[in-house]
């Protein structure tokens, strides 16, 4: 709460403006019973009808002041909410930008989404009604309770007595109202959970005949939010009828006494219309109150989720800058590089040369390592062990914004955004001309499609455009990694999808660019040309060496080799 309140001051003078028109609504509030006795017992009463109107008139100048103050408020009091709900996505967003994968792995994906939109929508509200009635609940109850001692000190005990009464009940409603909520938006992390894997995985769940059974997966999570958000809502439910009740009875009471002592001539008959009005106002307030708790709940809770993403603890080389940008030649070493997922080790030891412009293979089974190495380089992964120099740097002393502009990476789960064709390869390098482009393009081995499709590079891919085949993205997304012009290309098994032929002319094209290239690839036909193809193990570099020095050397290298050469016959 308290990083809400900082984010609030920026938007002070709203909140300023908005309290201050709040205070006139108030005043207004209390003063209407006072006036009402006032015209009872000196117009009604004495049939004096000058004070009726002079005094009706009145109270309906003030509220026509508490109505305009009102709507005011109501404008200031969205400036305020909206804009500190504007920051707080804007911050947000920013933040997950600069997450690294060790972060990504504390959030699920829906529970980010939530955070940046349901979270901040309810902290939203919250601010609102703050400023709108929160603050004028405590304050009228206090004033109300003043102003009835003014009148009758004997009978305004009571309400003196109840009110506390009322506190403690509410503030335990409170109390478990917020962990009510806090496991509602959990609920609601579930739910979009379900539904993000269903929509991004739907051509599976109907290849697999799954959605009956995902179906199922949707109403159980379904069912839980209803069931957690009934919770909640019965909890105010109840919360609002024992109010009810509770300012009911003290009204009753103070008819009972007011009776009493009218009989006696100690209190007027307006006085006690006003005390009734106030006890009314005051129960009124108090619904208002559990309203307030169950959006005071929501907003509480979905503060401590924001908070926590504004707080996650991110490297601080991300946002450093390290002024000279070092322009790379694509030299790559690794020096007994270490590097474990959380706690469980996965590189070992690891220790080559790549000299720049070369090309490096990088062969293993599933699971032994290969992406873990190569993410290394651009730093989306940290080394736990050893160093790595590019050129003769220390990668940790190059800025690494410089750095990643000069390494692309071609991860192997291809992402291309909505847009052109164009934009997709343009993404990699914004001020890309038209002729870089197409370049790209064409070492990519992708032009000549591009030229096929209806609009050619203005194209329009994803929803309602074209779609690509798993070969053709992965070709878009080598021109997208290529026009940067890097000095270090990292494939990560991203020409699986890629024929012989395709694949053999994308490599030649590479060998006209000045750049070091890593990569990742299944088959040995896809690394023969490297200069060199590392063997990975179990996070070891096992052997290494060319094509022929493999054959010759590695039994595991001639195993795959030959039993590939039998597949392909
Ligand atoms: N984010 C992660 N958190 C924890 N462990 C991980 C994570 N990513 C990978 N691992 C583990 O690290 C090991 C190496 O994974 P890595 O992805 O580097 O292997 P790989 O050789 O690229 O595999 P593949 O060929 O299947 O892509 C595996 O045992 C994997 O389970």
């Amino acid at each position: 709460m308290r990083k809400i309140f900082t984010y609030s001051l920026s938007y002070k003078w709203s909140a300023i403006i908005a309290l201050s028109l709040m205070g006139i609504e108030l005043i207004v509030e209390l003063v209407q019973p006072l006036i009402m006795a006032k015209i009872i017992d000196e117009g009604i009463v004495s049939k004096d009808y000058s004070v009726v109107s002079l005094w009706g008139g009145l109270l309906l100048v003030l509220s026509l002041l508490a109505f305009a103050a009102g709507v005011t408020n109501s404008f200031f009091a969205a400036r305020l909410s909206q804009g500190v709900g504007y920051d707080l996505r804007r911050d947000l967003f920013e933040k997950i930008q600069s997450f690294t994968n060790r972060n990504f792995q504390s959030y699920s994906t829906p529970g980010l989404i939530t955070r940046i939109t349901n979270d901040v929508v309810q902290i939203q509200n919250l601010l609102f009604m703050f400023v709108r009635i929160a603050l004028r609940a405590p304050l009228f109850i206090l004033f109300a309770l003043v102003m009835a001692f003014t009148i009758d000190a004997k009978l305004a005990l009571i309400l003196v007595v109840s009110v506390p009464l009322f506190l403690v009940f509410l503030s335990f409603i409170l109390t478990k109202g917020v962990k009510l909520f806090k496991s509602v938006q959990q609920k609601v992390d579930g739910v979009n959970t379900v539904i993000r894997e269903n929509l991004t995985g739907i051509r599976l769940i109907k290849g697999f005949n799954r959605g009956q059974y995902e179906e199922e997966r949707f109403t159980s999570v379904n069912d839980d939010l209803m069931t957690q958000n009934k919770r909640a809502l019965w909890l105010m439910e109840v919360a609002m009828p024992v109010v009810m009740l509770g300012v009911n009875l003290i009204i009753l009471v103070i008819l009972w006494l007011g009776a009493e002592r009218l009989a006696a001539n100690t209190i007027q008959p307006g006085e006690v219309v006003a005390l009734v009005n106030y006890a009314t106002r005051i129960m009124f307030t108090f619904s208002i109150f559990t309203f307030l708790i169950m959006v005071f709940s929501r907003g509480n809770a979905s503060a401590n989720r924001i908070t926590d993403i504004l707080e996650e603890e991110t490297p601080s080389y991300l946002k450093e800058q390290h002024g000279e940008k070092h322009e790379l030649k694509g030299e790559v070493r690794f020096q007994d590089v270490s590097f474990s997922h959380e706690s469980q080790p996965t590189l070992d030891s690891i220790t080559f040369k790549a000299e720049a412009g070369e090309t490096i293979g990088i062969l293993g089974e599933t699971g032994s390592g290969k992406t873990s190495l190569l993410h290394l380089i651009p730093r989306l992964y940290e080394r736990t062990d050893g160093a790595i120099y590019l050129d003769d740097y220390k990668i940790e002393d190059l800025d690494v914004k410089s750095l990643r502009t000069q390494i692309s990476l071609v991860p192997q789960e291809i992402h291309l955004f909505s847009g052109t064709v164009r934009d997709n390869i343009a993404w990699g390098k914004e001020e890309a001309t038209a002729e870089e482009i197409e370049a790209a393009a064409k070492q990519a081995q992708i032009h000549d499609y591009i030229l096929t499709l209806p609009e050619r590079y203005e194209t329009q891919l994803g929803q309602r455009g074209v779609t690509f085949s798993g070969g053709q993205k992965q070709r878009l997304s080598i021109a997208r990694a290529l026009v940067r012009k890097p000095k270090v290309l990292i494939l990560d098994d991203s020409t699986s999808a890629l024929d012989a032929h395709t694949e053999s002319r994308l490599m030649e094209a590479l060998k006209g660019q000045s750049c070091t290239v890593f990569m990742v690839a299944q088959k040995i036909s896809s690394l023969k040309a490297a200069h060199t193809i590392l063997i990975l193990h179990k996070g070891k570099i096992v052997a290494e060496g060319s094509h022929e020095q493999l054959l010759q050397e590695s039994a595991y290298y001639r195993e795959v080799y030959h039993s590939q050469l039998e597949e392909a016959q």
